[in-house]
């Protein structure tokens, strides 16, 4: 579903790599962890994805595409099938919670009977059934989280980015969004997330792949936040 070969990337200021040699391989269907300090480089591996930026050398492959090879018409075909999701929620303000879910479809020229079906369904699966007329700011951060979830899943992505999701919320809450992804990966939706949050990292028991200075340095299928090495 997502394969680095040999990806290397060089920022145009950058001192030194951002990422170094790196291979990796995601199947549909798998839950991945991205661990590492900051700076290590997961976030310019999610931007590599979704071809926010180019590799310096390497390539980069997703939805079985060459990422850096797809014209300039196909990135937005691209961006549909994978869907994002940031530690910020990136939600507009003043749009409902049924608007902001609505939009992700309105922009990809779904009609309106399909909207009107489709947004309470995915609103009823990220927990927010009667909460449809709210604004962003009339509801918890662990809510405004499962919107933008639900934005980026609505339209049945094959991949779900996403980087620090947890990183504004307490662990509570953290924990009930990441039943969310759970869930959503079940459906089938591969699930690759950036993550400084080892608790959750750690009950997870998922794949985890370790960057340290832009080289993956641990893959485990079953791995915690910090293994001894
Ligand atoms: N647009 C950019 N221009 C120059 N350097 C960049 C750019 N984006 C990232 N970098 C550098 O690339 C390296 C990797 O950054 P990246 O954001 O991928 O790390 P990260 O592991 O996601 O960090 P964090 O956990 O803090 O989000 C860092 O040294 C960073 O300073």
């Amino acid at each position: 579903m997502i394969r680095f070969e040999n990806v290397s990337k060089v920022y145009a200021r950058g001192a030194r790599p951002a990422l170094d040699q790196v291979t990796l391989e995601i199947e549909r269907g798998e839950f991945v962890f991205l661990v590492g300090a900051s700076g290590s480089g997961k976030s310019t591996c999610l931007r590599l994805v979704l071809r926010e930026e180019r590799p310096t050398s390497g390539q980069v492959f997703a939805l079985g595409r060459d990422v850096s090879q797809l014209s300039r018409w196909k990135v937005p075909w691209l961006r549909r099938q994978v869907g994002t999701v940031f530690q910020d929620f990136r939600l507009l303000p003043d749009k409902t919670v049924f608007e902001n879910v609505a939009i992700a479809l309105q922009v990809i020229g779904k009609p309106r009977h399909h909207i009107l079906t489709t947004v309470p369904e995915t609103l009823d699966l990220v927990g927010l059934a009667g909460k449809e007329r709210r604004l962003p700011h009339e509801i918890s951060g662990g809510e405004q989280q499962r919107v933008a979830i639900a934005r980026a899943f609505v339209n049945r992505p094959a991949v779900l980015l996403a980087d620090e999701p947890t990183g504004n919320l307490d662990p509570t809450t953290s924990i009930g969004i990441m039943r969310l992804l759970d869930r959503i990966n079940a459906t089938g939706t591969t699930v690759v997330m950036a993550t400084h949050d080892d608790e959750i990292v750690d009950e997870m028991r998922k794949r985890v792949v370790e960057l340290d200075d832009g080289r993956v340095v641990r893959d485990e299928v079953s791995g915690v936040y910090g293994a001894a090495r």
